[in-house]
């Protein structure tokens, strides 16, 4: 008699973190069910990415729902990957950001509690807490010791509901881990984000276009890895033996400058700085001028360290665009190699 494989539910599954990591644990043999939030547009673009995937909708805001997914699938493992996840974006709605990156997770926890309680099953969770959380003017490689000073609501959301999630483990004897996640990118990243916009416009100027990128400050450093490496870490924190927080990061920190040139490098030119348009209003002082990880606690107990370089990350993000633009194909199988 062969036994069914265990159920992992991740939270946010059309994000590129949720897509890398169904697939991930489903190569490891898991059943993956992940939610969407209803309407929301990314789960067309990352729809050819997610076969064999259950996708349900699921609305991180809908305190009774959560509850549902558990009795229905049963999962051994939950990873809340969703969330309000721009950071300067967050000033325009805090109330929002508390709920969904606070608040929610505050239900799941004590939603996983009472699971436990009536079905005597241990359900294992990661929460998607953020190099944000350790804020501006922070000096040095920042670990999971490192105290906490979030100066955005999103910073400030992440940072309460880490601090939860630690509380319910040591109080509630609950297996809840933080992966603190330093900045990390894919070809698959939306183009709110930075490095989504610079491979856009290095694959534009390659392809013999023109299509300037905005940015606040090029001196801004942070830690950058590649999203297909740090869903490993999450893995991993959940299949350990006992739980933890960790650092999820690299250890190196580039410029804003740094992933331009790289940038463009990786198409032969050395003319980034012609295709940006500085302006310093999208830059915001409350955000940190430098955040670099020391990942250290993750490679000792979890055996986990990053392997993309920096400059293959981009080069690829790059790559993955320009096909893009070629092909008129806007998602396809084969940018995920
Ligand atoms: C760890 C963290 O990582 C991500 O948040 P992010 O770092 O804000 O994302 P990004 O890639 O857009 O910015 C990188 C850096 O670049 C700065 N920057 C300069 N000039 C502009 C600029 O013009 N626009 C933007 N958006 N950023 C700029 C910006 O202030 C930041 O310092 C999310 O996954 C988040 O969920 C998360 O947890």
């Amino acid at each position: 008699m062969t036994s069914s494989p265990p159920t992992a539910l991740i939270t946010g599954v059309s994000g590129q973190d949720g897509m890398y990591l169904a697939r991930r644990l489903m190569a490891e043999g898991w059943r993956v069910v992940g939610t969407v939030r209803p309407g929301l547009s990314s789960i067309a673009r990352m729809g050819p990415y997610l076969t064999g995937v259950q996708v349900v909708d699921h609305d991180l805001l809908d305190t009774t729902g959560f509850g549902d997914l558990l009795s229905r699938f049963s999962p051994r493992a939950v990873y809340n990957l969703a969330a309000f996840s721009a950071v300067g974006a967050s000033w325009s709605d805090p109330e929002l950001v508390a709920r969904t990156n606070l608040v929610a997770v505050a239900e799941m926890l004590e939603t996983l509690l009472r699971h436990r309680d009536k079905n005597s099953s241990d359900v294992r969770f990661f929460q998607a807490s953020s190099a944000e959380v350790f804020g501006s003017r922070v000096q040095g490689a920042l670990d999971e010791e490192t105290p906490h000073r979030p100066r955005t609501p999103y910073a400030v959301a992440k940072s309460a509901a880490h601090h939860l999630v630690i509380s319910y483990r040591e109080h509630h004897d609950l297996f809840a881990c933080n992966g603190i996640l330093f900045n990390h990118e894919s070809p698959f990243r939306g183009h709110q984000f930075v490095a989504g916009r610079i491979a856009r416009a290095a694959a534009t100027a390659a392809c013999g276009g023109r299509a300037p990128v905005a940015l606040g400050d090029l001196d801004v450093e942070r830690d950058w890895g590649a999203a297909v490496d740090h869903v490993e870490a999450m893995r991993l924190s959940l299949a350990h033996d006992r739980p933890g927080d960790y650092v999820i990061a690299t250890g190196t920190t580039h410029t804003l400058r740094d992933m331009l040139d790289a940038a463009f490098a990786s198409v032969g030119r050395d003319d980034a700085e012609d295709h940006v348009e500085m302006m310093p209003h999208l830059w915001s002082a409350t955000q940190a001028d430098s955040l670099c990880g020391d990942p250290g606690r993750a490679r000792r107990e979890l055996g986990w360290s990053a392997t993309t370089s920096f400059e293959d990350l981009i080069a690829t993000m790059v790559a993955v665009d320009v096909r893009r633009i070629t092909t008129g194909v806007a998602e396809s199988e084969s940018y995920l190699s």
